[in-house]
């Protein structure tokens, strides 16, 4: 029988039980006890802070209530950043996530691209100018780049800037009604400037799509100025509070400085300047690809805290006759299904980790005007990026599946994560389309393996001998596990290789043969980013430093993840008998051994995230484990309690149950 006040027994237990200090493993994910002690300041202030908790809950508010509701938590946020001086980008988003947990900012695009944009594609001259007005608000500006048209194949949007040597100007206009931007977030109702991505013509040639800044609304009235026609594009599956907005310039004049023109330029005569490299106009997508790693781990890291605790908690089904009813957490099926996603959260917290460092490191030797690792960063971040969105998503949705009934409602905080964390598979660049940029690279790499070229060091594993079969026994150690994926990945990018190859011969242009072979290039590149996740999981348990008791827990699961990526995936390992049979049923049993295994830490596990109930804002992952209170509290707060009966029941349903429907035919 569950007790209604203290921490649930079940999950006093569980914590009992696990063979680690969670606090140590906290540490090691946030990277330090100072870190982790910083990270929990953060939150405290955010949830202990009265104005956050003045506001009925999300699911409650209607679209208009959310966008305005978490419109004036953004802009509090934003005081309170200032005053707190919380510079770093880490400490900005810590405070954030406490503060509206999974509510997207009505300003998040002025601070995630439109800012950043000025500060990367900007002039000295142009930052001076914008910069200080950003800061203060004054200036509240989106990235306008999809069109109604075109968001994938940006070379193809239609938005036209004409520049105008006479009176050193750029004209814009939307000329179809597909080219009409359209989705930007916040631009429907909050912006009053864009950087609107478009068709530059000058000296009356097409030079490609380039930046602009253009005001789109009065700074004193917020109405849209002449030409500039906008407005949000309507509910959606999710995004509620952000408005998501459409936009039509009909000859918009800018002056010739609003052009972003740190890289390519157009001179006073309309002369055209190329930048060094045309993809480095593309660099905010890039930034904001690598954060979507780490925004994916924490969605999918928050749904495993929620479903295994919960699973903890919950009892169903006695196992024998008469017997108590077991926690579905000892349910085989249950731990087949959350185990392995817990893993997944651990892999893509480290993958965003990683990405974080890596994009700081790549975009300082840019702006120190080295671009040699400009293909590479645009390769790895894109396909982290997909990878990561697409894991994390399905993942979401399953720890949402996994808490039944109860799962499906609000109440489990599980929907708000799973429509806050899908859209990373399509915005930002779709998913398939960003597999196939990491396939492009591929294919680079291995056109110069074949000519003997020096490799970067990640793609090194190319070079392997696809005819060495598996060296797995009985241990399944973590090298044999790595080299699993790497041979997997090598065979893949050949076979894409040569599928392309053939088609040449057979008379296609390359063109044609790129287009019959984009399912295996997709196998490819999905296969090199799994290798890639799953190599740098096991180099972190491997070669990190950190307490022996939570590296042999850790150990564990990082095992559990490359060996359930396997059984799931066998097809692509044992096509070429890399496996042969007796190693797969090895594989087969250690999974189940590894559940086992990973089941008394399972709770430590979620618990080592450290993620404050006013985060999680979820009656099933309730650090006291007290769900069935939490619902019933939850079920009574429902505006649809607030009156026992309804006017609706003396308007429909009594003259119904009287035989009167009259009021239907009226319609
Ligand atoms: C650091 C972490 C910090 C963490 C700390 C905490 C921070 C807190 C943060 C908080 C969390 C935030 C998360 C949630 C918020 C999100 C809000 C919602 C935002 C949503 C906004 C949007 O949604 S905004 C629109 C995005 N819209 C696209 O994303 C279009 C896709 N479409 C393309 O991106 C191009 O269309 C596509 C396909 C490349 C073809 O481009 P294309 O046709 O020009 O090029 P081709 O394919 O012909 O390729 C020709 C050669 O260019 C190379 N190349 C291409 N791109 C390159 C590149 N970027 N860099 C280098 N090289 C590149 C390529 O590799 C080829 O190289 P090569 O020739 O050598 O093979
Ligand atoms: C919540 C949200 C917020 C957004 N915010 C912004 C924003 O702030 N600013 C902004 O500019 N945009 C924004 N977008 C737009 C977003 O960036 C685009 O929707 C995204 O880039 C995908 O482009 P698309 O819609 O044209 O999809 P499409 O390209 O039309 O995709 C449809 C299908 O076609 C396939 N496909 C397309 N091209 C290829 C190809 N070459 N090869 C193989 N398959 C292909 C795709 O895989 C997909 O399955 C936002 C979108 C959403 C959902």
């Amino acid at each position: 029988m569950a007790t209604t006040t203290g921490v649930n027994s079940d999950l006093a237990k569980e914590r009992n039980n696990s063979t680690f200090d969670v606090e140590e493993l906290s540490n090691f994910i946030y990277r330090g006890p100072e870190k982790v002690k910083r990270r929990r300041y953060l939150h405290n202030l955010a949830t202990k802070d009265p104005f956050f908790r003045k506001f009925k809950p999300w699911a409650f508010q209607t679209r208009e209530e959310q966008y305005e509701i978490c419109l004036q938590k953004h802009l509090y946020i934003n005081k309170k950043c200032k005053e707190l001086n919380l510079t770093e980008p880490v400490d900005k988003f810590f405070y954030t996530e406490a503060a509206a947990p999974h509510e997207n900012s009505p300003i998040g695009l002025h601070t995630v691209m439109f800012i950043p944009t000025i500060e990367k594609q900007g002039t000295e001259e142009q930052k001076k100018r914008w910069l200080p007005l950003a800061e203060s608000l004054k200036m509240i500006g989106t990235y306008a780049q999809t069109e109604m048209g075109h968001g994938t194949f940006i070379r193809g949007l239609e938005t036209t800037a004409t520049y105008d040597p006479r009176t050193r100007e750029f004209i814009l206009n939307s000329p179809t009604i597909t080219s009409m931007k359209y989705w930007p977030g916040n631009l429907g109702k909050t912006t009053n400037h864009c950087l609107v991505m478009a068709q530059l013509y000058t000296q009356g040639k097409n030079c490609g799509i380039h930046m602009f800044m253009v005001q789109i609304r009065d700074l004193e009235t917020h109405m849209p100025l002449a030409g500039i026609e906008v407005g949000d594009i309507g509910p959606k599956f999710g995004y509620g509070t952000n408005d998501n907005g459409f936009l039509r310039l009909s000859n918009v004049r800018i002056p010739r400085e609003n052009m972003l023109m740190r890289y390519s330029k157009v001179l006073e005569d309309g002369t055209y300047v190329k930048p060094p490299n045309a993809k480095i106009a593309y660099g905010s997508m890039v930034l904001v690809r690598a954060a979507i790693v780490t925004d994916a781990a924490r969605a999918l890291a928050q749904a495993c805290v929620i479903s295994i605790r919960y699973s903890a908690v919950r009892r169903q089904t006695e196992v024998s006759p008469g017997g108590e009813e077991a926690q579905i957490i000892d349910y085989q099926t249950q731990q087949y299904r959350l185990f392995p996603l817990l893993a997944t959260s651990y892999a893509m917290y480290f993958a965003g980790r990683f990405m974080y460092d890596f994009y700081l490191k790549t975009t300082a030797e840019i702006e120190g005007g080295n671009l040699d690792s400009m293909p590479q960063l645009h390769a790895i971040s894109a396909g982290l990026k997909a990878f990561s969105s697409w894991m994390c998503s399905a993942g979401v949705e399953t720890c949402r599946l996994c808490c039944g009934g109860h799962g499906y409602s609000h109440a489990s905080g599980l929907p708000k994560i799973y429509i806050d964390v899908v859209p990373g598979c399509t915005y930002e660049g779709e998913n398939n389309v960003m597999m196939l940029q990491v396939a492009r690279f591929l294919m680079k790499m291995y056109g110069k393996l074949q000519n003997g070229e020096a490799l970067p060091t990640f793609m090194q594993y190319m070079s392997t001998d696809l005819n060495k079969k598996s060296c797995m026994t009985e241990e399944v150690a973590l090298n044999c596990l790595v080299m699993a994926y790497e041979h997997r990945a090598a065979r893949m990018i050949r076979d894409a290789a040569a599928s392309m190859e053939k088609l040449v011969q057979s008379g296609k242009s390359p063109v044609e043969a790129w287009n019959g072979s984009t399912v295996m290039l997709t196998w490819a590149a999905i296969a090199h980013c799994h290798a890639f996740v799953t190599k740098l999981f096991v180099e972190t348990v491997v070669k990190s430093r950190m307490d022996s008791k939570v590296q042999s827990a850790l150990t564990s699961l990082c095992k559990l993840y490359a060996v359930h990526g396997i059984v799931e995936n066998l097809g692509g390992f044992i096509q070429d008998q890399f496996f042969d049979s007796k190693q797969v049923k090895i594989l087969q049993k250690k999974l189940m051994q590894l559940l086992a295994e990973i089941r008394p830490n399972a709770v430590a596990f979620v618990d080592a995230f450290d993620y404050p109930d006013e985060v999680l804002q979820s009656c099933l992952g309730r650090y006291d484990g007290q769900v069935y209170q939490a619902l019933y509290d939850y079920a009574k707060s429902s505006p649809m309690n607030e009156k026992e009966v309804l006017d609706s029941y003396y308007k429909y349903i009594k003259p119904a149950q009287n035989g009167k429907y009259q009021q239907y035919s009226k319609l």
